[in-house]
């Protein structure tokens, strides 16, 4: 491994930059981290339109943002920010980009349902006030491709650890179809899906998908500035 890219050996894809690290924590640590965000006061939830999400740094997640940070030498300081997301089967979130107040490096740690998340290349996205989501994101559409910019996909099985950043970050928008079935063999990763559960391999039309038939949770850990912290308290 090369000092200056430890993570080096798990890039993905030719946009720069996406990892993806399948079996980042075990399956004790899911199973302890899910016990903690669903034994979490109900107060914590936060609903959202098509899904819901828990917003805070328990000290109970400081193990795996440590791991996080320190495993990738990627984030400037300690992962100050957490987003936790929860998605039915039938939900998935709308494709925006992280807004102005993160530092531009996302890691996403994956539990529960595998889910396909797609990349989609945008021109300039015109940073309004009404297109800032509730999480903090700005809201875009896909009809505006740069050229030689294109779409990609990637599975995110669970246990899994997502990072991207550069142009991944600054000029692709992330989302997650709300459809329970999602066709996976054209991701960048998918010869990682094969080796797990929950999926279902149809032969047939040579479609590869996911079934999503359980909840996902995601850990969605940035670094959000102070300066910018005060812009969100109301
Ligand atoms: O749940 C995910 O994997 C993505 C979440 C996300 O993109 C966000 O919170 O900004
Ligand atoms: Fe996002």
């Amino acid at each position: 491994m090369e000092a200056s890219d430890p993570l080096k050996r798990y890039k993905v894809g030719s946009v720069p930059t996406v990892y993806y690290i399948p079996d980042f924590i075990s399956d004790t640590d899911q199973t302890q981290l899910l016990n903690k965000i669903y034994t979490a006061p109900v107060s914590k939830w936060k609903s959202l339109k098509n899904r819901r999400l828990q917003d805070w740094v328990p000290s109970w997640l400081t193990k795996i943002t440590e791991k996080i940070s320190e495993e990738s030498s990627l984030f400037p300081s300690a992962i100050n920010h957490v987003l936790i997301n929860e998605y039915l089967p039938n939900q998935g979130i709308m494709p925006h980009q992280d807004g102005p107040a993160y530092y531009p490096v996302v890691a996403i740690l994956s539990l529960g349902s595998p889910v396909v998340m797609d990349f989609t290349p945008h021109a300039k996205l015109v940073g309004t006030a009404s297109n800032i989501e509730d999480t903090g994101s700005i809201e875009g559409t896909d009809d505006e491709m740069l050229p030689n910019h294109h779409p990609f996909s990637i599975a995110l099985m669970p246990r899994s650890l997502l990072i991207f950043k550069d142009l991944a970050y600054s000029e692709y928008l992330h989302g997650i179809k709300d459809c329970e079935i999602q066709p996976y063999d054209t991701a960048v990763n998918a010869t990682e899906v094969s080796r797990q559960q929950n999926v279902i391999e149809e032969h047939d039309g040579d479609l590869k998908a996911i079934h999503r038939s359980i909840t996902r949770v995601s850990l969605t850990c940035r670094v959000v500035s102070k300066v910018h912290k005060n812009l969100f308290r109301f």
